[in-house]
């Protein structure tokens, strides 16, 4: 099926789980499931050889021969990726996956020809870098008949595997406990120090020993223990500079970063703390911080348990990643995934919203997301969030608005027809009325640009009503505008509310007495017409800030608003002064006119009025379900399950 898909500045929506976007965008939390996001070019920073550490800039003269050309051999042959070398000269350009990249820069550095390196010898079997078993391996046919397997992967997986190295002067040396000591010391202080540590190591067997035929070869297990390691180095991961401001302002938007990734633990650990998902070294301890091994071995309940104290998680394998997701959720979190690899596609296809990595991402990856993430930047995960958020809260907005003047008019118009069987709002102001609010309402609130604001929020949960209890506060607050005219038709009140004047009284206050009965009712019902278009109208201001004090705020700058407001006034001076016919209605002195502006405007101090009351945080809609639930005893038994999930999300 193909997917519908859009682009808004650097993310780009595609369509199959559309609807699971709006939840997201307004609460959530968002789980990393790749460090690529956070960072920007990789490279080998440090490196140890034939036990010892040396310098990454100048590492070619103080080795043995033997060790580079196996070193250059394991790069050039073991890679997904590759180097192109210009025809003419010129700066040789590498690609493939960061790390990828990082390592065959550094085998260039060490005097790798890559072209000439690959065609020395040919490769028989081949095991890709696997996220599950964290290393790849070739199995590479040399000159001298002999088969090369070449490992590369996580540096203490690795390492364990490896049961000696080659020193300096090219002979085999058994890796005592000293040395495995010496080298996890060492990959120790390189993750602390936040690099992604990486080991390169072979092992040499006779040509043999390897299966001639392709059937054979397919279900051949590359020997992968009694390894020589040849090199252990460290990669830096530079973190974007954007990416703790982008963290916290998520921090702040209610949404909690965590980071999955399957380096090594203590690199997690010094990258979060880097990036401000870990906020001090007291954090950074379990259940916080957790290696995917335990988690993994944890029961369904206590992984529902720790599942939301976990901020990041290392050495994790991609069904860890999923486990992780299906718990959160359980929980009643609305979770985000990024991820790049198509070892991220069940986490990212479980998720509320899946976020693939544009330039990184695999298609597999972005088949599996819902948001693409066009230029691989954490930052613009904030985008998201800003632009989600600010979608839900349009349309909070225009259903308010279209609720107040719904409601507003069938309360007129049934209490007026009960009480004198008259209708003030008849069929055709009615449709222009509806016209004002659903079509240029939806389009002057509903295209109301992201503010601030929106980030200061808290999230939204799971099961919380579209209708907010601000919403229904601020509906019934405009209300009070029709009342006055409804208590007069219920005739009590009517001397001193607004609209009284407007009907009864208002005939012989209106100075309409002279004029025929039905010129003076239809004047009458004119001004009951315009007036409510002009509270609507004025209320249209109020519906784009449900909470807020200012209305105004940046509304000059949502020149389409300004547009619509204008033009619906326009039209609506139109219809009262030449289209009078058509809509029953006459034309107004500038006094009614005035009248019915100054009515209109009452909503504004009313808005204000609303918004002083206080209400509570606990939908309405929940207040009722108990109250019916403590009446009825077989509701309550219904209720029950429902209920309970409401607290746990809360
Ligand atoms: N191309 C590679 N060759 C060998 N080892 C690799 C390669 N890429 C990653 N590794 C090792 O595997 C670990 C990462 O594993 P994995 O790719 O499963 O993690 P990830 O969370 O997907 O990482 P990323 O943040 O890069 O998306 C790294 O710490 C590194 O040691
Ligand atoms: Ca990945």
């Amino acid at each position: 099926m193909e997917k519908k898909s859009f682009v808004l500045g650097d993310v780009k929506l595609t369509g199959c789980k559309g609807s699971s976007l709006l939840p997201f965008v307004t609460h959530g939390l968002v789980l990393r499931s790749t460090k690529r996001l956070w960072v920007l070019i990789m490279t080998v920073v440090e490196a140890y050889i034939c036990g010892k550490k040396i310098d990454t800039q100048n590492n070619k003269s103080e080795l043995p021969s033997k060790v580079v050309s196996l070193l250059i051999e394991g790069i050039a042959q073991n890679t997904t990726g590759s180097v192109f070398t210009p025809e003419g000269g010129g700066n040789i350009e590498v690609s493939g996956s960061p790390t990828e990249k990082a390592i065959l820069q550094w085998g260039v550095n060490l005097g790798m020809d890559f072209d000439v390196v690959r065609a020395e010898s040919s490769v028989v079997h081949a095991f890709p870098f696997n996220s599950e078993k964290k290393r790849g391996g070739v199995a590479v046919k040399v000159p001298n008949s002999e088969v090369h397997i070449h490992w590369k992967g996580a540096a203490e997986i690795l390492l364990d595997a490896c049961t000696s190295y080659l020193d300096d002067n090219e002979s085999l040396v058994a890796l005592d406990g000293d040395k495995v000591r010496y080298y996890k010391k060492a990959i120790e202080s390189m993750a602390a120090g936040s690099l992604r540590c990486v080991a390169i190591a072979y092992r040499a067997c006779k040509g043999e020993t390897v299966p001639n035929d392709e059937e054979e070869l397919g279900i051949w297990q590359m020997p992968e223990d009694d390894l020589v390691l040849l090199a252990i180095v460290g990669l830096k991961d530079p973190c974007r500079s954007n990416v703790r401001d982008a963290v916290q302002l998520c921090i702040k938007a209610g949404v909690k970063v965590r980071m999955v990734t399957g380096d090594n633990l203590q690199t997690a650990r010094a990258i979060a703390l880097e990036c401000g998902i870990l906020e001090s070294n007291a954090d950074a301890k379990e259940p916080n911080l957790i290696e995917g091994k335990a988690f993994r071995a944890l029961s369904e309940e206590q992984r529902l348990e720790v599942a939301e104290k976990i901020s990041v998680m290392g050495r994790s394998s991609p069904n860890d990643k999923l486990l992780l997701v299906q718990a959160l959720r359980k929980k009643g979190h609305v979770v985000a995934v990024t991820g790049d690899g198509t070892n991220d596609a069940p986490a990212l296809h479980e998720a509320d919203i899946g976020l693939a990595m544009g330039i990184q991402g695999t298609e597999v990856a972005k088949e599996s997301s819902d948001i693409i993430i066009l230029d691989d930047n954490f930052a613009s995960v904030v985008k998201v969030v800003r632009w989600g958020r600010s979608v839900y809260a349009n349309i909070q907005k225009f259903i308010q608005f279209q609720l107040t003047v719904n409601v507003a008019a069938l309360v007129i118009n049934v209490v007026a027809a009960i009480s004198s069987g008259d209708v003030p709002l008849n069929a055709v102001q009615l449709l222009w009325v509806n016209l004002i609010m659903d079509t240029l309402g939806a389009l002057a609130l509903a295209t109301e640009p992201p503010t601030d604001h929106l980030m200061d929020r808290t999230p939204v949960g799971r099961r919380e009503p579209l209708i907010t209890n601000i919403m229904w506060r601020n509906l019934l607050i405009q209300l009070l505008i029709p009342i006055p005219y409804l208590c007069v038709k219920l005739q009590a009140l009517y001397q001193v509310m607004v609209l009284n004047v407007l009907n009864f009284e208002g005939i012989k206050i209106l100075n309409l007495e002279h004029e025929s009965n039905e010129h003076a009712k239809k004047t009458k019902n004119t001004l009951i017409f315009n007036a409510f278009v002009f509270s609507q109208i004025f209320n249209e201001f109020n519906a784009r800030k449900p909470d807020e004090m200012n209305v105004f705020k940046g509304v000059t700058k949502n020149r389409l608003f300004m547009g619509i407001i204008g033009f619906t006034i326009l039209l609506q001076v139109i219809i009262i002064m030449f289209l009078g016919k058509f809509t029953t209605t006459v034309r107004l002195s500038w006094q009614l006119w005035l009248v019915s502006v100054g009515i209109g405007i009452i909503s504004w101090p009313l808005a204000v009025v609303g918004k002083l009351i206080p209400v509570s945080r606990r939908p309405f809609s929940e207040y009722f379900s108990s109250i019916i639930s403590s009446c009825i005893p077989s509701h309550r038994r219904n209720m029950g399950g429902s209920l309970r999930g409401n607290e746990e999300v809360l």
